[in-house]
């Protein structure tokens, strides 16, 4: 299946190029009965849609989400849902320029390695581009979550070095700014980083972190279908992705276990942790608190500063790349983990009904 499709039960393919006519995704095991319109998906799209302010690339798309299937007077049939979205901006500047030659950073060496063909007029599957099928496909997932309240908060956590510490955080604050930071003051500070950057004809990466509330515990498979196993295959499935932690990732090799154990205690009937190191998950199983992920992202491959290369012939040459970059990918795709991390919950909540018995007994009485 040639990697475009991500899910066991709750399936999403996507499909188009950065410079084709359109591109979008297909769902595939979404329930019937879920209230869906274009709107819910428009919602998501506009929250990565390029062309908005300096901080994104100039490429200029409405990206307008449209339904062709799978919804019928407002609800899912259970049907496969498509959705198409048409590219309106492919004119590129330079690729005609560069089409011999590998940006270093993208895809194209690879690419030419692995088909021995290339639609030069952009990155095509390897653009930034193919995450607006993702991010169409998330929504439905977040909107069948949201109903079973399950809800993600995700945001700007650093970009550069300038990076908000845990909890200092100003949950208002994220849409206020056009990098999605949840402080005002780091928002500003990296603004001007960034002006410094463009300045310098370079880009910048940084750290996105989605925070997954109202899990219950129990969602998640045991072996290969951990829930941070999958978190992280969805997430660095995503272009300039580097790196995934869940919880206190990497932080985790430095501590102790003494500090690294979440003390369990009685609320009640209610099971609960005092800290919540594991950020969600043990044993690859939701244990009820908030599921913590972070996403590293490098700074984007195409700069406009000259970069030394190889063209097809085997040459040595010296790049120079004048098209629409984002000098930063950070906050468009903070949608993108979003949905990525929407699209796998649903998966795995659907795979989690056949668990027990108990579950499909009782399936089997409301039918
Ligand atoms: C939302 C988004 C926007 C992106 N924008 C650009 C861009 O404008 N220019 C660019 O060179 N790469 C951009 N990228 C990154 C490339 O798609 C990515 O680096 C490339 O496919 C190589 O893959 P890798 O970095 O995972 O190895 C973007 C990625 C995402 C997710
Ligand atoms: C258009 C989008 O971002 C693009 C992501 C991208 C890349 O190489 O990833 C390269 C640029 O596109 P183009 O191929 O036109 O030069 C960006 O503008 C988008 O995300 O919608």
């Amino acid at each position: 299946m040639a990697g475009s499709t991500l899910g066991t039960l709750f399936t999403v393919t996507t499909w188009g190029e950065s410079h084709g006519a359109a591109l979008g995704a297909v769902v595939d095991g979404c329930p019937a009965g879920l209230s869906l319109c274009e709107e819910d998906i428009q919602k998501y799209l506009d929250r990565r849609k390029p062309g908005q302010g300096k901080y994104t690339t100039a490429r200029k798309e409405g990206d307008r989400a449209q339904i062709l299937s799978g919804v019928f007077e407002g609800k899912t049939t259970g049907t496969p849902i498509s959705i198409i979205i048409e590219n309106e901006d492919q004119r590129s500047r330079d690729y005609s320029a560069i089409k011999d030659c590998c940006r270093p950073g993208h895809a194209d060496y690879t690419f030419d390695q692995k088909y021995g063909i290339r639609d030069y007029r952009g990155g095509g599957r390897s653009s930034g581009r193919e995450t607006a099928g993702r991010v169409a496909a998330g929504a439905v997932a977040a909107k069948m979550l949201a109903e079973l309240g399950i809800h993600f908060t995700t945001y700007t956590k650093a970009i550069g070095d300038i990076s908000i510490p845990d909890g200092a955080y100003d949950f208002s604050q994220i849409t206020e700014n056009p990098l999605y930071m949840p402080s005002r003051s780091h928002a500003e500070l990296a603004a001007a980083f960034l002006e410094e950057c463009i300045q310098k004809q370079d880009s910048a990466g940084g750290v996105i972190e989605c925070r997954i509330d109202g899990l219950p515990a129990g969602i998640g498979e045991p072996v290969f279908g951990k829930l941070d196993a999958s978190l992280a295959g969805a997430v660095m499935s995503i272009g300039a992705v580097k790196g995934v932690e869940i919880g206190d990732g990497f932080g985790a090799a430095r501590s102790f276990g003494s500090l690294n154990n979440d003390p369990f205690y009685a609320d009640g009937p209610a099971v609960r942790k005092k800290t919540n190191h594991a950020g969600g998950t043990l044993g690859g199983i939701s244990d009820g608190s908030t599921v913590i992920l972070r996403a590293a992202v490098k700074p984007t491959p195409s700069i406009s500063r000259e970069q030394e290369t190889v063209d097809r012939n085997g040459n040595n040459v010296r790049i120079f790349i004048h098209g629409r970059h984002d000098p930063v990918i950070v906050p468009r795709a903070v949608v993108v983990v979003e949905a990525m991390a929407a699209l796998t919950v649903a998966d795995l909540l659907m795979v989690n009904m056949s668990s027990r018995l108990s579950g499909i007994k009782k399936f089997y009485r409301d039918l």
